[in-house]
């Protein structure tokens, strides 16, 4: 089996046009739910990936694998890089586009090892939209930011309404989310919005 996967994105797109009110690159995006199994600070055993706005359509992520994410003894888990990088490119499409979305579909290419205590910096980017479709892909790098790449991924987001998340998620906990957010706005000042 090749290694090579098609054409990216696979079909005609326009470029990515980043929402007038997306952060400033250099700005730090914060958590976007405590209980996000990527993100969250309420979750001991997760992620804690954190992300920053980076230039040219781009959200720059960072994790540091700790033995909670083992797969083989002292080597991470395929399955919760990919989570990382799920989380990574959530994040550019929620920030930069500023559209609810969920991952239609995620593709990885696991190149190296990833041991526990090594941290993997992921450079998510837009990689152009088609209607309610939104491409963008990342390469995460071993231990600096110009380190080996050890993982590579391809992603399909999906353009959802609210209800999306109001049908088949948690109605109360978004409640909760929904006021936290407008506390977070009335202290902070702007309009920021969350997609769950
Ligand atoms: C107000 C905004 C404020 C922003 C502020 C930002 C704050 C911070 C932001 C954010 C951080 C977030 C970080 C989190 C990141 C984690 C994200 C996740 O893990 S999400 C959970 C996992 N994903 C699911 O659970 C989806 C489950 N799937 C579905 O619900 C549906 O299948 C859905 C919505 C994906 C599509 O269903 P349909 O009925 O709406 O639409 P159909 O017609 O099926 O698809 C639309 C188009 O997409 C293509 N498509 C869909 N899935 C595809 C696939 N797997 N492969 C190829 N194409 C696919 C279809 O072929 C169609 O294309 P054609 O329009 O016909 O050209």
């Amino acid at each position: 089996m090749s290694r090579v996967s098609g054409p990216w994105p696979p079909v005609d797109v326009e470029p990515p046009a980043a929402h007038p009110k997306a952060p400033a690159p250099g700005t730090d995006l914060g958590v976007h739910y405590d209980e996000c199994f990527g993100c969250g600070d309420d979750v001991e055993a997760g992620l804690h990936l954190r992300s920053t706005v980076g230039e040219g359509n781009t959200v720059h992520s960072k994790f540091t694998v700790t033995p909670a994410h083992q797969g083989a003894p002292g080597l991470a888990h395929g399955g919760l890089l990919a989570c990382a990088f799920d989380e990574a490119l959530g994040s550019a499409v929620g920030n930069l586009l500023r559209r609810p979305a969920v991952t239609g579909k995620l593709e990885t290419d696991f190149r190296r090892p990833v041991p526990v205590g090594s941290t993997l910096y992921i450079e998510a980017r837009l990689d152009g939209t088609a209607g309610r479709k939104i491409y963008v892909s990342a390469d995460g790098r071993l231990d600096a930011a110009d380190g080996p790449i050890a993982v590579s991924a391809r992603g399909l987001f999906v353009q959802v309404g609210f209800e999306h998340f109001s049908t088949h998620g948690d109605p109360q906990a978004l409640d909760k989310l929904a006021e936290a957010n407008r506390k977070n706005e009335r202290t902070r000042g702007d309009e920021w919005e969350i997609n769950p």
